[in-house]
């Protein structure tokens, strides 16, 4: 069975998007997995995915389907990683946090991430009583091809390592041990306040840079000391538009720019992965991003150092084809992705 999962979803219309084109959107559901886009000539396209989230679908549908599997693995010493891809406002980061990290109005709207600690910790509930768990969290964001560590500020530049046993890995990364889910919530809470003290110091904005949650959980038996772990990486990728479209000058030019460097360098080792001949290695050019680089043990087919359950999930404004032109090209690239890892 494949390790890997390709999910759609179109968030609803904003007021204002109602607003501007009225109730018209540019998908047409078929089913769970199937949806046709209508381009400005009235073309259909069809595309599949693994499942499709449409506009009146709710985070529990999301995270039922997507994360509790992985969640659950996590704890099992399976690796999993979710990476949300897709232009800016189409909803990734609503999908990751919800509304608020920290008390979040309406439970019906609560993100991955804290339906993820609640789940976690459910598990560890119930786990083996001769199994002593540890739960560890980091979080940094990359921006302009810097790791930041979004738990101590001072560590603005992290390197990527790797090391036989634990694989990739963030040298000097701080690692908070989370023993309840209100303290994964508090930390998980500061971590994005620190990328938005970010935003003030370099007058960045959170979606033009990649944020990078992980979640490790050690476990060690009390009968033989044996140590096992499983790791569960979410990553908010920052916004995927097109600098042309933007009309972005200077900073927010070189911006992105490096977004799109790195979002390429993604589509490129997915490509090379899909891209590969049976029997033959192509070479994967992971190191040509932070990002694919950080990601390189999740996106190696078939996963070697351990068994890693992967998800992506693509996103698009629902709105009329025409003011919001859909990449089409990208839709391409995750279907063949899915179809071929
Ligand atoms: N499923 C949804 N239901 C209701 N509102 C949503 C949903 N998804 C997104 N939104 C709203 O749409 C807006 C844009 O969403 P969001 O900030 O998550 O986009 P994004 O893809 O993370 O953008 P960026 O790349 O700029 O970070 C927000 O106001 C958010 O509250």
């Amino acid at each position: 069975m494949s390790n890997v999962t390709v999910c759609a979803r179109f968030r609803p219309l904003s007021s204002k998007e109602k607003r501007d084109h009225g109730d018209v959107i540019c998908i047409r559901s078929i089913d769970a997995e199937n949806f046709v886009f209508k381009d400005e000539k009235d073309e259909d396209f069809t595309f599949c995915f693994d499942r499709v989230f449409y506009p009146g679908s709710e985070q529990v549908d999301v995270y039922e389907f997507l994360a509790q599997p992985i969640v659950r693995d996590a704890v099992n010493a399976i690796n999993g990683t979710i990476i949300t891809y897709g232009q800016t406002g189409a909803g990734k980061t609503y999908s990751i946090e919800g509304p608020s990290i920290l008390g979040c109005d309406e439970q019906k709207k609560e993100g991955l991430l804290p339906r993820v600690v609640g789940e976690l910790f459910e598990c560890l509930k119930s786990a083996d009583e001769m199994i002593k768990y540890t739960v560890k969290l980091s979080m940094v964001e990359i921006y302009m091809e810097k790791v930041r560590d979004l738990f101590d500020l001072s560590k603005d530049n992290l390197h990527i390592k790797e090391g036989k046993v634990q694989g990739i890995f963030l040298s000097g990364v701080t690692e908070i041990s989370i023993l309840d889910p209100e303290e994964a919530l508090r930390s998980l809470s500061s971590g994005i306040a620190n990328r938005a003290v970010g935003e003030t110091l370099m007058n960045m904005a959170s979606s033009r840079s990649h944020c990078v949650y992980i979640f490790t959980v050690r476990q060690e038996s009390t009968k033989d000391r044996r140590m096992k772990t499983g790791k569960l990486i979410l990553v908010d990728l920052a916004g995927s538009e097109k600098v042309e479209k933007t009309g972005a000058e200077g900073r927010v030019l070189e911006e992105a720019k490096t977004i799109n460097k790195s979002l390429s360098a993604l589509g490129n080792v997915i490509n090379a992965l899909t891209g590969s001949t049976p029997g033959k290695v192509n070479h994967i050019p992971y190191r040509d991003s932070k990002l694919t680089r950080i990601l390189q043990d999740a996106l190696v087919s078939p996963p070697l150092l351990c068994p890693h359950q992967i998800t992506i999930i693509f996103y698009q404004k629902p709105t009329v084809f025409s003011s919001y032109r859909v990449e089409t090209h990208e839709l391409h690239y995750f279907v063949v992705a899915h179809q071929a890892l």
